[in-house]
């Protein structure tokens, strides 16, 4: 499935909820304005978005889904029970002559016609039939009548609303709302309005300047997980339980294996079989051997063997699950602390990565972890998991905008691919609603 598509389908509880959102502040003080139709026929640019892998080898995607559906014609309008009083009888015949007098008129209150009567000749009320694909009479018909067919010249309406002070304070309050924080949703309303002060912005114009901002905020932090000419590189994945660190760890195998790494996998939660088991799992589903030790031994000695086997093996990566209890953090500090000192008597700039795995169910939450971590171990970068299903997915924006720490990745789901390099552009696409 094209990237931007699977995104934007699984973000859709944020976008959604920044979309109402919006649509609801620009139609509060807004007004309606005539504009021209757009000329439907105009080439609608489908930018290809190329997305990175996690891991470096090229996982060609698919031409993406058009961003943008074009309008449908318009939806039939169910003929009125009272029809407009003709002004003359019309001739039997006569284009306009009906095919059959009704009795009388039969008004249908539940269900709408599956089809709305189709007298022989269009009048203007009539509803306009969907051209079949390869239809010729759409290239054969009078201008006129295409241009009605693809809705041209159909005069249409947008709601605009002027940018005040209350407009900003209602932008300011939904981006709070959707998880970005206090600092960045006044930051973004900042630049939003920096020259539009006093100006009218219809809700697509905002969700298109909204997507801008955050792409702009977004764009530095974007960055694969670096590849170091180090054998093995380790990579130690923390964060608390059930963020889905096991499940990343098993993602990421799977995506550098299909890129030709070799990887081993060293399941450090040694205190909870269930940990262990489910690595395992995820382990055999990658094809990657994963390390484990018996409950409750030293995370730091399954460690140090992990770094001997992925030395003798020639491993090109090493990733090591760490246990998540934040319950007690002294202790979960020195278990890492170990972890980290027993490697680097291997190699001294080990670990090469530290993942910080994080939950975006959780929102704002996720912006304390980020700080107990960043205490707890050097935490060298983000993955954010569980974007699909949340309407939190603006706490990312927070992130960035609050320690630009690199996002390697983000977790749509719970399947083995459901992890995807982090596009500052399709996200803020997605999360906004706005066209690509
Ligand atoms: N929808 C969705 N679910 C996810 C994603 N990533 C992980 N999960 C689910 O989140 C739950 C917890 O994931 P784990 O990988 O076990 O989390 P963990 O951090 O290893 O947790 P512990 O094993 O308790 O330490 C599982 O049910 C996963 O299937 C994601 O991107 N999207």
């Amino acid at each position: 499935m094209a990237f931007f598509k699977k995104l934007k389908d699984r973000l859709f509880k944020s976008s959604s909820k920044l979309e109402e959102g919006l649509e609801a502040i620009v139609q509060e003080g807004g007004e309606e304005e005539l504009v021209e139709a757009a000329a439907p026929d105009e080439p609608d640019p489908q930018p290809e978005p190329e997305p990175q892998p996690v891991p470096p080898a090229e996982e060609p995607e698919p031409a993406p889904a058009p961003p943008g559906v074009p309008d449908r014609p318009e939806t039939p309008q169910p003929v009125p029970a009272d029809p407009i009083p003709e002004p003359a009888e019309p001739v039997p015949g006569s284009p306009d002559y009906p095919e059959e007098v009704p009795e009388a008129p039969e008004p249908e209150p539940v269900t709408p016609p599956a089809e709305a009567p189709q007298p022989a000749d269009p009048m203007p009320m009539d509803p306009f039939p969907e051209i079949p694909a390869g239809d010729p009479m759409g290239q054969t018909a009078r201008p006129g009548i295409l241009g009605r067919l693809l809705g041209r010249g159909e005069p249409k309406t947008v709601v605009r609303r002027t940018l005040d002070d209350d407009m900003l304070e209602q932008l300011e309050e939904l981006l709070i709302a959707s998880d970005m924080g206090v600092d960045t949703a006044l930051r973004v309303t900042a630049n939003m309005a920096e020259g539009r002060f006093g100006k009218k912005l219809s809700t697509e114009e905002i969700k298109s300047l909204l997507a801008q901002e955050v792409a702009r905020i977004m764009e530095p932090v974007a960055r694969p997980l670096p590849l170091y000419p180090k054998k093995p590189q380790v990579v130690l994945v923390v964060g608390v339980n059930g963020s889905g660190k096991t499940t990343t760890i098993g993602k990421l195998a799977s995506q550098f294996r299909a890129a030709g790494k070799k990887v081993v996998i060293a399941a450090g939660d040694t205190f909870r079989a269930a940990a262990v088991e489910q690595l395992q799992v995820w382990g055999e589903r990658a094809g990657v051997p994963v390390l484990t030790a018996a409950q409750g031994s030293d995370p730091a000695s399954l460690a140090w063997d992990a770094m001997e086997q992925a030395q003798r093996d020639g491993a090109d990566l090493l990733m090591i699950d760490t246990a998540g209890r934040l319950q007690n953090r002294a202790d979960l500090m020195e278990e890492l602390a170990k972890i980290v000192r027993v490697i680097r008597k291997k190699d001294p700039d080990a670990p090469h990565n530290t993942l910080l795995v994080l939950d975006a169910t959780t929102g704002q939450n996720a912006l304390s972890q980020v700080e107990t971590f960043q205490k707890l171990a050097d935490v060298s970068g983000l993955v954010m998991t569980k974007l699909d299903g949340t309407a939190k997915g603006g706490v990312l924006v927070a992130l960035a905008d609050r320690f630009g720490l690199p996002i390697h990745a983000i977790g749509v789901g719970e399947q083995i691919d459901d992890l995807q390099a982090f596009d500052p552009e399709e996200f803020a696409q997605a999360l906004t609603g706005a066209a690509a």
